[in-house]
């Protein structure tokens, strides 16, 4: 027999496995509600301009296609770790951060957690969010490490369960990891306040947790790329040495082009040092080096004063326009004559709502309405538009009244 007989037949992707589905339905009125990923009013993948005007830039530069350095290249490190930390950073100043290009967040995130089962010198457990996006469990749990959750979302309010997090937090054993969605939790939307972050950073200090920080939306969420920091500097400013995985997915829309960061926050800048170079060693062995042409986009953006300044107006343009389909969605819902509550439709942030419909309702909504989304009922706003809002709203009425 084969090699491979043994072999089963995987399931598909919870959430890349819809957009197939999606695209399998030949119903005109289709609209895909799965993955998180931008979509402009008339529902179609949006290239930045601030992006197409950097790769003009660069093609006038004729560059090379030699390897970038192991770790990707200084300038673009040094741009993603300021773009999380603020200018003037004490950390960058003092060169605190170990910072490489991981394969965009999910590649940031998979280095960050080889590194953590290799070296980390206590409770090799990552307690995430309960719930939290459908990949952190895999990434962890292949790189060798435990995955255990902390109470996060309450389904009676579709928001926080502060209590219930504070609760569960302050019984992780101590020197355990915890990871953080800085802005824009997936799947919930649901965000703490600036004063619940204070809070979790004071109790998370008190535990001795380490903080790992995953920040895939940054100027998604607000429309403000400090706004959105707020999280991770304060953590920074509370004397936390965190680490943070950044993606350029969503907030410069180069999906496809897998640019991302992970950083380490060392206590010392030979600690940093040390730690830089047995990260590298790990890259080494999985993929050498990583993609050239998404990093010197975003090297580009963020050096070039008014490339920067066109990026920040359009991220924030890609927000306002969420936003306002939430306000949308809403409204319709009520006009549908729901009498349900859906404030959370609106008081939820960033890429996707976390609705509350339980998954015979959204089977419901694709098998009659032939509208995607995951089974644990998120939807990414980004495919709502002005355009197929009220469909939405008739669907989800029919579905949950
Ligand atoms: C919290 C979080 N971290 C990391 C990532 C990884 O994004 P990269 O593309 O690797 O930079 C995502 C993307 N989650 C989206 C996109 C589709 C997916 O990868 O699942 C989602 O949940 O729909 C995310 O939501």
């Amino acid at each position: 027999n084969s090699w491979w007989s043994g072999v089963q037949m995987g399931p598909p992707d919870v959430i890349l496995g819809v957009t197939e589905a999606y695209k399998r339905d030949t119903n005109p009125k289709k609209i895909n509600l799965g993955v998180g990923a931008y979509r402009d009013d008339e529902g179609k993948p949006y290239v930045l301009s601030c992006v197409r005007k950097a790769e003009e830039k660069i093609r006038g530069k004729n560059l090379d296609k030699e390897y970038a350095p192991i770790g990707g290249t200084a300038e673009f490190c040094k741009k993603s770790i300021e773009l999380a930390l603020g200018e003037g950073s004490e950390v960058v100043k003092n060169g605190l951060n170990a910072t490489i290009q991981g394969i965009s967040g999910t590649g940031s995130l998979r280095v960050g957690a080889a590194f953590l089962n290799n070296f980390f010198p206590a409770n090799k457990v990552v307690y995430l969010p309960a719930p939290s996006w459908g990949n952190h469990t895999p990434i962890f749990k292949h790189a060798g490490l435990d995955v255990k959750s902390y109470r996060y979302y309450d389904p009676k309010t579709c928001g926080l369960d502060f209590a219930g997090a504070l609760d569960d937090i302050s019984k992780i054993p101590e020197k355990s990891v915890i990871l953080l969605h800085a802005c824009a939790h997936n799947p919930t939307g649901v965000d703490p306040s600036q004063e619940q972050w204070a809070e979790l950073s004071n109790l998370i200090k008190k535990k001795n947790l380490f903080p790992f920080f995953d920040m895939a939306y940054q100027g998604f969420a607000t429309g403000s790329v400090d706004n959105d920091a707020f999280a991770v500097r304060h953590f920074i400013k509370d004397g936390h040495r965190i680490a943070l995985c950044q993606s350029y997915a969503k907030n410069m829309g180069l999906y496809g082009e897998r640019a991302g960061a992970f950083t380490v926050v060392g206590d010392s800048k030979d600690e940093a040092d040390r730690v830089m170079s047995q990260v590298k060693i790990l890259i080494r062995a999985l993929y050498s080096n990583p993609p050239i042409n998404g990093a010197r986009i975003v090297t580009e953006i963020l050096s070039d004063p008014q490339l920067r300044a066109d990026w920040l107006v359009e991220v924030k343009g890609m927000a306002d326009r969420i936003i306002s389909v939430r306000t949308k969605l809403r409204e319709n819902l009520k006009k549908e004559g729901s009498t349900k509550n859906w404030e959370h439709i609106t008081n939820q942030i960033g890429m996707f709502c976390f609705t509350g419909m339980n998954a015979q309702q959204v089977e419901k909504l694709t098998k009659e309405f032939s509208i995607y989304l995951t089974k644990d009922g998120r939807i990414s706003m980004a495919g709502v538009t002005s355009k197929n809002v009220d469909y939405l709203a008739h669907a989800v009425h029919q579905a949950t009244k």
